[in-house]
């Protein structure tokens, strides 16, 4: 069914994957395990040296030819150096790899993510999450998980020799040392919880300046500076606190192995010397213990120091794993039949109504354990023909914003049903229904970018002929004309460099370059000056003759020819009709159009809770914001 109902062309984001940092790093298995397998042959190359060099003392005892010895001790020290700079290449470049796609699954996930399950996630935590813990994860999953191996397994191999040396020896040694790796694993785990805390003080303070930087002018005009400055210097030192605890595990981790090694050499030193006195060692198989008891020292605290960056990488996986579960919008798989190309403002059959409320319910969920909100929509019905002007009036906080919310699937409903084109909304993939219904906000949202950008935003393909119409419709074609780089001109964030009015024909503009079958309107006039109002309330009529437009407004002025005004109440539609007929027969529509309107010159002034038939609209005048 609904062949008419047309997509608005491929989803924009990439799929996003499972999530989870350990799923997207085991696509990396391959790299690291070839950067783990060179720096083992580097271990294996320097494992061999002391050897080669016993074998070259030998050669010059007996006065034999040297080429041979000097050649592999050569090859050995060449084979160690090249081994362990590709290892350190494939490694940083496996971790890179992770990086990249960590992040760019986590911005899919993030960008797809369910809004009510993002609303409860602080922006300056999520910024914190996606830029600097993924950078940790860099550390984490691949330099200081190679460090580990590769040190591990020269000190492994290292272990092996000395017991082949002495085997009482090597236990006296190891119980030095494993009094030291005992005193570091107890460090390690403190250092994970401490690291832990760590990120997320860190969240915390790139939470609270996001805050005060989004809403400098506030902060300025509310003298909130020290307020704040104060307020944001504590988070910091919060984070201090909680970076000096780490720094403190960092701290005595190589201390706490070093004194296990220097307490080792110092006990080796003076039981073997006691043995050789006794004749149970020789010199030679104590100097060569010595010589790999030295040489364990440097990857012993090079692979602790990579158990400590790896506590604190997991610290990290395990806050950008949290981001990553975040609940996703669930979405609709697109049928054939929906991805015909669309014909301007026409995709919807002129048969059904171009939106319905059936029996809406709705109530915004604060979080799983917050108690139930009374419903924002509590059964609202109403049709919006495919044709003309609809407008939705009520007091503030009736829920009209949370019907466009509704109509854009940005919350699933409670119950009833909202449909598209004579289908339930719920039944189509996202991207046909954002496709077809236009959004222009009410805070008239602007981006980073030039205005080109900003106005081509969701029809990228729009050649220029398009957007020239689109800024002549919305009026913008005057205030484009005055900046000397006209379209190419930079905005700043939230589109500052224009101002309310201009932001709001700059979102009016975008949404006609859409060509949407349903335009929704939210307060989209509020900023603009009567004349300019007018003349983008006529190009609306225009296109109201193509598709559907949906206007809330508080201004009468906006709603008086409106070819249906719905009125929201309490969660419900208590009527519909035009300006007159709601003007005789419902009481708040009066109240609402009664405080705006004043009569013409020569007409008696409208007694609201008498029910008059009111004066027709010619010599009704909407009050303008300024007289306000
Ligand atoms: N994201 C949200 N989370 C929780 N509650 C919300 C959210 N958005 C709106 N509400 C609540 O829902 C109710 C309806 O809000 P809505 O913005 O739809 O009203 P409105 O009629 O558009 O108001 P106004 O005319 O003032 O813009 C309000 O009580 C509001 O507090």
């Amino acid at each position: 069914m609904a062949s008419h109902l047309v997509g608005a062309g491929p989803a924009a984001v990439a799929a996003p994957g499972t999530g989870s940092v350990a799923s997207v790093a085991r696509r990396h298995t391959g790299p690291l395990l070839t950067g783990v397998l060179l720096g083992l042959l580097g271990v294996a190359a320097s494992l061999a040296q002391p050897w080669a060099i016993g074998e070259l003392i030998a050669a010059a005892a007996r006065d034999a030819p040297m080429t041979g010895p000097v050649a592999r001790l050569a090859g050995l020290f060449c084979a160690g150096a090249l081994c362990s700079a590709l290892q350190a290449y494939a490694i940083g470049r496996a971790g890179e790899n992770i990086v990249l796609d960590v992040r760019r699954t986590l911005v899919g996930r993030l960008l797809r993510a369910d809004l009510t399950a993002y609303a409860r996630q602080s922006q300056g935590d999520i910024l914190t999450r996606a830029v600097t813990d993924t950078s940790l994860l860099r550390i984490a999953l691949s330099q200081s998980l190679a460090q580990v191996i590769v040190s591990g397994a020269t000190v492994v191999g290292g272990v092996v020799l000395m017991f082949l040396i002495d085997t009482w020896l090597m236990v006296i040694t190891l119980s030095c040392l494993g009094a030291a790796g005992a005193l570091s694993v107890a460090l390690a785990r403190k250092l994970r919880r401490a690291a832990l805390r760590n990120r997320a003080d860190t969240g915390a303070f790139a939470a609270g300046l996001q805050r005060v930087l989004t809403a400098l002018p506030t902060v300025k005009a509310s003298r909130a500076e020290s307020r704040e400055a104060g307020r944001i210097g504590r988070l910091a030192a919060t984070a201090r606190e909680s970076g000096l605890r780490v720094n403190a595990c960092n701290a005595l981790l190589t201390p706490a192995m070093n004194v296990g090694t220097q307490g080792a050499l110092a006990v080796v030193v003076g039981v073997g010397m006691s043995w050789v006195a006794r004749g149970r060692m020789d010199m030679a198989d104590l100097t060569t213990f010595i010589m790999y008891l030295f040489q364990l020292v440097s990857p012993l605290v090079t692979s602790v120091m990579a158990v400590g960056q790896f506590v604190q990488g997991r610290a990290a996986v395990e806050r950008v794993d949290e981001l990553a579960r975040l609940p996703q919008e669930t979405d609709t798989p697109a049928e054939p039949t929906q991805l015909a190309p669309t014909a301007p403002y026409a995709p919807l059959s002129p048969h059904h109504p171009a939106v319905e409320f059936h029996n809406v319910r709705f109530t915004y969920r604060r979080g799983r354990q917050a108690p139930r909100t009374t419903p924002v929509l509590d059964g609202a019905s109403f049709s919006v023909p495919a044709r003309g002007l609809t407008a939705v009036v009520g007091p503030s906080g009736a829920g009209k914003t949370t019907l466009f919310q509704l109509i854009e699937r940005f919350y699933p409903v409670d119950g009833g049903r909202v449909l598209l084109g004579g289908r339930d909304i719920a039944t189509l993939p996202l991207d046909t229904v954002r496709g077809l219904v236009g959004y222009v906000q009410q805070d008239s949202a602007a981006l980073r970018g030039t205005i080109r950008e900003n106005l081509t935003y969701a029809r990228p393909d729009a050649d220029e002929d398009a957007v020239r119409e689109a800024v002549e419709m919305a009026g913008l074609a005057p205030v484009i004309a005055r900046l000397p780089d006209g379209l190419d001109t930079e905005l700043g964030d939230q589109g500052s460099g224009l101002s309310g009015g201009q932001r709001q024909r700059l979102c009016i503009a975008r949404t006609l370059l859409q060509r949407p079958a349903v335009m929704l309107l939210d307060e989209a006039t509020s900023h603009l000056d009567a004349d300019t109002e007018r003349e983008v309330r006529d190009v609306l009529r225009r296109i109201s003759r193509r598709c559907a437009v949906i206007a809330v407004a508080h201004r009468i002025s906006t709603v008086i020819d409106a070819d249906r005004i719905v009125v929201l109440d309490g969660g419900r539609v208590r009527a519909t009709g035009v300006h007159q007929d709601l003007m005789a027969r419902d009481e708040l529509y009066r109240r609402l159009a009664g405080s705006q309107l004043r009569p013409g010159p020569g007409a008696a002034v409208p007694a609201p809770d008498r029910a008059p038939i009111p004066s027709p609209p010619s010599r009704l005048r909407p009050v303008d914001r300024e007289e306000r």
